[in-house]
């Protein structure tokens, strides 16, 4: 990345972990969450409006909501992520159906990957994230060194 600079950061043990499926990904997440409960109970869970009610439901564990996706929750989880309050995306995005909100989605993504944090798109690799042993452990992970940054724009 040209310019930038990065620094450490911890992320505790106990995760933030953001929840995101489109409509026909959800049976997909709804299923794979209630056999990865046990796990997922040990951390924090955000998710977009009606991916999170659905969560609520099947897990009974309590989920923070943001507003549904095609709205604007795209961009709320975006904006914790950049603000480093979400430290996993696991977002079954549908690969074969065209969305009205794809730049948000495209959004979303993208900041995943300027701070660094694991993302998971399907059934499989959400399995290998979960089954990691960083999972239980707080660890260092590169970020984007902001300060520095700033003062490079000065
Ligand atoms: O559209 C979404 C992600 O792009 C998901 O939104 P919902 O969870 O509100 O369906």
């Amino acid at each position: 990345m040209i310019g930038i600079s990065f620094t450490q950061k911890t992320m505790a043990a106990r995760k933030r972990i953001a929840l995101v499926a489109h409509d026909h990904c959800k049976v997909f997440l709804l299923d794979w969450a209630e056999r990865q409960k046990d796990k997922l109970a040990q951390h924090e869970l955000v998710a977009t409006g009606t991916t999170g009610l659905l969560l609520q439901q099947r897990l009974e564990l309590p989920v923070e909501s943001m507003i549904s996706g095609p709205l604007g929750g795209d961009q709320q989880l975006g904006a914790r992520i950049a603000e480093q309050r979400v430290d996993m995306l696991v977002f079954f995005w549908d690969p074969f159906e065209p969305q009205p909100h794809d730049p948000d989605i495209k959004a979303l993504l993208r900041v995943a990957a300027v701070w660094n944090i694991p993302v998971a798109c399907n059934e499989c690799s959400a399995d290998y994230l979960l089954s990691s042993p960083m999972m239980e452990q707080a660890h260092a992970h590169r970020i984007p060194d902001y300060a520095t940054y700033l003062l490079g724009r000065a």
